[in-house]
């Protein structure tokens, strides 16, 4: 449709009309925000002179509190109010810009008109009216816009199913109150504007999708049924978008409820954070807490060990396969990922409720006060039908009371004499003051009598010399984790009478001797790192968040089923939403997508929904075409129907040429008004050899794992580390058979190669790696430079 088009032009009057009216509104809260500013200003200003104090009686000190709480909760409100009529004027501000993307006219069954319905990122009316002139796009009929084309519909509200025909659907991009585009659409939804909306190149970050959401995608944001929702999509189908739009939904849905600090987002590293950190803000709504694992691994053990992350443990899978123990340690890896390894924890856990729990000795200043004989004694003297963590609490408890018992013979002991000649005026009137404070009978005459004062001087030497043992068993340092952990690996018998069912991996030994010696060094390999957690929390149990409501696991094919269950027992209020594809599983283990599936066996068949997603909407169907060719069942993959040139294989003999080629190909990209480009390397090492190459000629930034920020522009990065992240254009840097050499690093590749939105260029030096050599030859253009 175009402008001279008269129903375009009644659509521009509507728009003129709401926008007028959204700035009147505009005005007019401005207004009042400005008055309540004042008045608050006014209540800070006069505190003091509306408040009576007066502390001479109980009644009078009970009256001051009164009225000064008054005062404080009127200034409380007026300052609420100003705020929240702050938030939606910024709301109204986007509205007033673009006010809706969307009109359905809907006839429900039995009216003979049907209702024009416009969709925007808020609700709209005018005050005093009843009238939505925009409805918000998470309102229940707003999405009969996503999930049907013209013709017969119904949606859900919460008083019941409700049915009709969709007899127009129409989308706009409004920006600055002008319509730029109008289509009616027919049969599918947003092809068209879709095509406008991933034709541009992209921002520097995350955007919302609010106005072209598919039906797919809107089956995963609005699903509210299941505990477990499971998001198995391809790359670029939208699972983070999606994932966004859905905790905007959520705090819709359930206002008043449900708040932003109650939804947790598992990102897969810190920029990627910064990727999505807008489109929420971008939405009026508030962002959710973002987090990596990782860093609830380095909050939980960074005091007790050393700990490996992620991508150190990756670097070393990818780059040293000459190592002594890589075998070793790759067998590690995948065995203490799997769920294989999880079952043998939790049968350890339920063998030390009979035998076998080590303990730390209560010490001080080098005494024994509490042996471990002898608290292992008193822990399984205990009802053995109590849990693991309820018998360490009680443990705890008779530990602190022997602590007591021992503090009372301790007052007669030499040291304590010592010490009290070391006290100088001040220590000493201190400790008499407090005492006093404890014990409101103790009178002067008491204090006068020196035998007394030696007494009460001893038990607050002591008392205070004891406070760091008693501190230390309050966080059960008594209960002997790490000991337990190593014991596991230590003990050889132990490992293979526990894993009955699953049985262990032939390099057990191996793996076990690893273990130890990482221990005895004070670190902790990555694939332990939770295992460990997960043994010592189990013990003394959970600390979990129950304020969570909704947890969202983004890249979940790299998790593992320890981690996963970790998170369960973590939040245990919470629903949880994973999203994945296996085809980008990174690390060296199994992935929990296709592994026995012990996703759905998290929460159970029943509570689980699976829901998947083959289209993909980042890359253009060339770069798809070419990219699903790598993987198995990539045949599945739908592109989203947007042509771009074919991605180039792009072969050079030396490094000197490919330095040389990749610079030509970036100029090139950003002529062509591409705003961002990555040359993707395998490692951290080949990131930095490509940086060096290139820094001098080009404006490149290198990433690594510290980055935090995701910017515009060129950048140097290693392939895990785009996760999750898209760039218009992409740059293989060295895609060669002795780069990417072994299968394993196939999904590696695949990840590598999907981040390209616009423009895929794919290096090699020499001979081209095998995935290429699988990928058919018309999808690609071939150069070879000599
Ligand atoms: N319905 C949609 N409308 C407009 N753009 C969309 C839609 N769905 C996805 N996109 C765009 O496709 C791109 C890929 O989306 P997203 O990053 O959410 O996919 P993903 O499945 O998480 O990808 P990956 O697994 O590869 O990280 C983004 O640019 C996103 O804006």
């Amino acid at each position: 449709m175009d402008q001279a088009d008269p129903q375009w032009k009644e659509e521009q009057a509507r728009a003129d009309r709401v926008t007028e009216s959204i700035k009147r509104t505009i005005g007019r809260l401005e207004n009042e925000i400005g008055a309540v500013r004042s008045e608050a200003h006014e209540i800070r200003k006069h505190f003091w002179d509306e408040v009576t104090v007066n502390f001479s009686t109980f009644d009078d000190i009970q009256e001051t509190y009164f009225s000064m709480k008054q005062q404080a909760d009127l200034l409380a409100e007026r300052e609420r109010t100003e705020r929240h009529s702050a938030e939606y004027v910024d709301k109204l501000k986007r509205l007033a810009d673009s006010p809706y993307f969307g009109r359905i006219d809907f006839r429900e069954q039995g009216e003979r008109k049907a209702e024009s319905i416009y969709l925007g990122i808020a609700s709209y009316r005018e005050e005093g009216s009843d009238e939505f002139l925009v409805y918000d796009w998470r309102a229940p009929v707003s999405s009969l816009y996503y999930d049907y084309p013209p013709g017969p519909a119904e949606y859900e509200t919460p008083s019941g199913v409700v049915s009709g025909e969709l007899e127009l659907k129409r989308q706009f991009i409004i920006k600055g109150g002008r319509i730029r585009y109008m289509f009616d659409t027919g049969v599918t939804i947003g092809d068209e504007l879709l095509q406008q909306v991933l034709s541009r190149t992209s921002d520097s970050a995350m955007r919302s999708i609010v106005a072209t959401i598919q039906r797919e995608q809107n089956r995963i944001i609005r699903n509210d049924r299941s505990r477990m929702l499971i998001v198995q999509g391809a790359a670029g189908s939208g699972k983070t978008s999606a994932a966004l739009q859905r905790v905007a939904y959520l705090l819709y849905r359930y206002r008043g409820t449900l708040s932003s600090d109650q939804m947790v987002l598992f990102s897969p590293n810190p920029m990627f954070n910064s990727y999505v950190s807008s489109v929420l803000p971008e939405l009026g709504e508030a962002n959710m807490i973002q987090t990596t694992f990782q860093d609830y691994l380095e909050l939980r053990l960074g005091k007790q060990f050393r700990v490996e992350d992620a991508y150190d443990q990756l670097e070393y899978v990818l780059t040293r396969e000459g190592d002594a123990c890589y075998k070793t340690r790759l067998a590690a890896i995948r065995f203490k990922s799997s769920s294989g390894y999880l079952a043998l924890i939790q049968a350890y856990l339920r063998s030390l409720e009979t035998s076998g729990m080590m303990f730390r000795p209560v010490k001080f200043r080098g005494r024994t006060i509490v042996s471990a004989s002898a608290i292992a004694e008193k822990f399984y003297g205990l009802d053995r039908s109590i849990r693991l963590a309820n018998r360490i609490e009680l443990v705890k408890e008779w530990l602190l009371e022997q602590v007591k018992a021992f503090e009372q013979a301790q007052k007669s002991e030499a040291w304590v004499e010592e010490e009290m000649q070391y006290m100088n005026r001040t220590d000493y009137q201190r400790a008499y003051a407090k005492l006093r404070a404890k014990r409101r009978h103790l009178t002067r005459a008491t204090f006068d009598d020196a035998e007394a004062e030696r007494d009460l001087l001893a038990e607050a030497i002591v008392n205070t010399e004891l406070k760091p043992v008693r501190a230390r068993i309050r966080v059960l340092r008594f209960v002997d984790a790490k000991g337990l952990y190593r014991r596991l690996h230590a003990d050889p018998d132990l490992a293979a009478s526990l894993a009955q069912d699953a049985p262990l991996p032939e390099e057990w030994p191996a793996i076990a001797e690893l273990t130890v010696r990482m221990i005895d060094e004070g670190r902790l390999l990555y694939e332990d790192a939770t295992p460990f957690l997960y043994l010592n929390e189990r013990l003394k149990g959970f600390r979990v968040n129950t304020n969570v409501r909704h947890v969202l696991i983004d890249e979940v094919q790299d998790y593992t089923p320890f981690q996963l269950e970790f998170l369960k027992w973590l939040f245990p209020r919470a629903r949880m939403t994973a999203l994945g594809d296996m085809n980008q599983s990174i690390h060296a283990q199994d992935s929990v997508l296709e592994e026995g599936d012990p996703l759905t066996r998290l929460y159970g068949p029943e509570q689980t929904e699976w829901i998947r997603l083959t289209r993909s909407y980042r890359s253009t169907r060339e770069i798809v075409e070419f990219t699903r060719a790598m993987i198995e069942g990539g045949s599945e993959i739908e592109p989203f129907n947007r042509s771009g040139e074919k991605p180039s294989v792009l072969i050079v003999h030396d490094k000197e040429t490919l330095h040389r080629r990749i610079g030509e190909s970036l100029e090139r990209f950003m002529r062509e008004g591409y705003e961002s480009a990555a040359v993707i390397c395998r490692t951290a090492a080949e990131s930095e050899e490509a940086y060096a190459a290139l820094a001098d000629k080009l404006p490149v930034r290198l990433v690594t794992k510290h980055t935090p920020q995701f910017e515009k522009g060129i950048c140097v990065i290693p392939a895990y580390l785009a996760k999750g992240v898209e760039f218009d254009a992409v740059l293989i840097y060295n895609a060669s058979e002795d780069v990417y050499a072994r299968e394993s690093e196939r999904r590696l590749f695949y990840t590598a190669c999907t981040r390209a939105m616009h423009a895929l260029h794919v290096f090699a030096v020499g001979r081209p790696c095998r995935f290429l050599a699988e990928v058919p030859a018309e999808t690609y253009r071939l150069e070879q430079f000599v």
